[in-house]
């Protein structure tokens, strides 16, 4: 049973929607990616489901990115286990046969950004409270190769290149014009929308769709297969530094004295 994800049948036949509810701010701790990732795989193996449509339960905010708890004051082994979580859920997310639609009903920043360019057309609501982008220079880390591939892929290199080094937080309207997301509608009109654009991919069938996809993104998914070890021991050395550290605890501090 699980706390963090709630998997609903959706109003059309064939489509479920997943939402995401892990209060306050839907970060990606430990827990949730390992719910996010069971929750998936049940989807996958049912062949009643064609295509998913991936939101938060409560408006306000999409993902807020990695849980940074799980990446401050722990020790080398919880990053190792927390990372290689991480890399499962890309790997899940990006790979899926189904048609995966991200209605973007919040703040969507870094891995939240990263979970929603995994799926193949993404809606935001519009509302200008609510910002996209790979954020992770503005905390003082970086953006593994993988998370940058996925935005290289959706935006092209320029843009990814730019959106990267500057850690830029896109409003929708940017967002729509630098195609992070492919479309922008009023909020109220966000899961009719999302739905919508889900009828149109569901009318492609799927052995046809499902193949193209998979051209489409095996060089991407095979970088990563090919050097997960190696990767998880980058994200712990880069992880484990004193500056790297101190940089998350700033930002963590910063984002709780904003209330006070
Ligand atoms: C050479 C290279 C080789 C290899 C490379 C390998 C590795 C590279 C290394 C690292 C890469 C790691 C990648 C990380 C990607 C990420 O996802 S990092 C997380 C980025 N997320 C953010 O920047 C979002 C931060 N949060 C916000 O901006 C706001 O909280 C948000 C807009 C989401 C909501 O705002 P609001 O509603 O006002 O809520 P609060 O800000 O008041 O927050 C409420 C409480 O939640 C806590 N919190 C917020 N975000 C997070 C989070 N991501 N993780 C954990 N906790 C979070 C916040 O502190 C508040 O807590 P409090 O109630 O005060 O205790």
């Amino acid at each position: 049973m699980s706390h963090r994800v709630l998997v609903e049948a959706g109003p059309a036949a064939g489509v479920a929607v997943l939402k995401f509810r892990n209060p306050p701010v839907n970060a990606l701790s430990l827990e949730m990616l390992m719910e996010l990732v069971i929750s998936l795989e049940k989807l996958e193996n049912d062949k009643a489901v064609r295509g998913i449509v991936i939101t938060a339960e409560n408006p306000g905010i999409f993902l807020a990115g990695l849980d940074l708890t799980e990446m401050c004051g722990r020790n080398p082994a919880h990053y190792a286990k927390y990372w290689e979580a991480v890399q499962e859920l890309w790997l899940r997310l990006y790979q899926s046969s189904k048609v995966l639609v991200a209605a973007i009903n919040g703040a969507c920043p870094a891995g939240g950004c990263l979970a929603s360019l995994t799926c193949d057309y993404r809606v935001m609501a519009d509302n200008p409270k609510y910002t996209i982008g790979l954020n992770e220079t503005q905390l003082g880390i970086i953006a593994p190769f993988w998370f940058k591939d996925t935005l290289v892929n959706t935006v092209g290199h320029r843009a990814a290149e730019q959106a990267l080094q500057l850690g830029t937080l896109f409003p929708p309207a940017k967002a729509l014009q630098v195609g992070i997301v492919d479309q922008v509608v009023p909020e109220e009109q966000l899961q009719s929308a999302a739905l919508s654009v889900m009828a149109q991919w569901l009318a492609i069938p799927d052995h046809a769709r499902q193949l193209t996809k998979t051209m489409m993104r095996k060089p991407t998914v095979d970088q990563l297969v090919k050097q997960r070890e190696a990767d998880i021991q980058s994200f712990v050395g880069l992880i484990s530094q004193d500056s790297i550290q101190r940089a998350l605890q700033t930002y963590l501090q910063k984002l709780r004295q904003k209330k006070g």
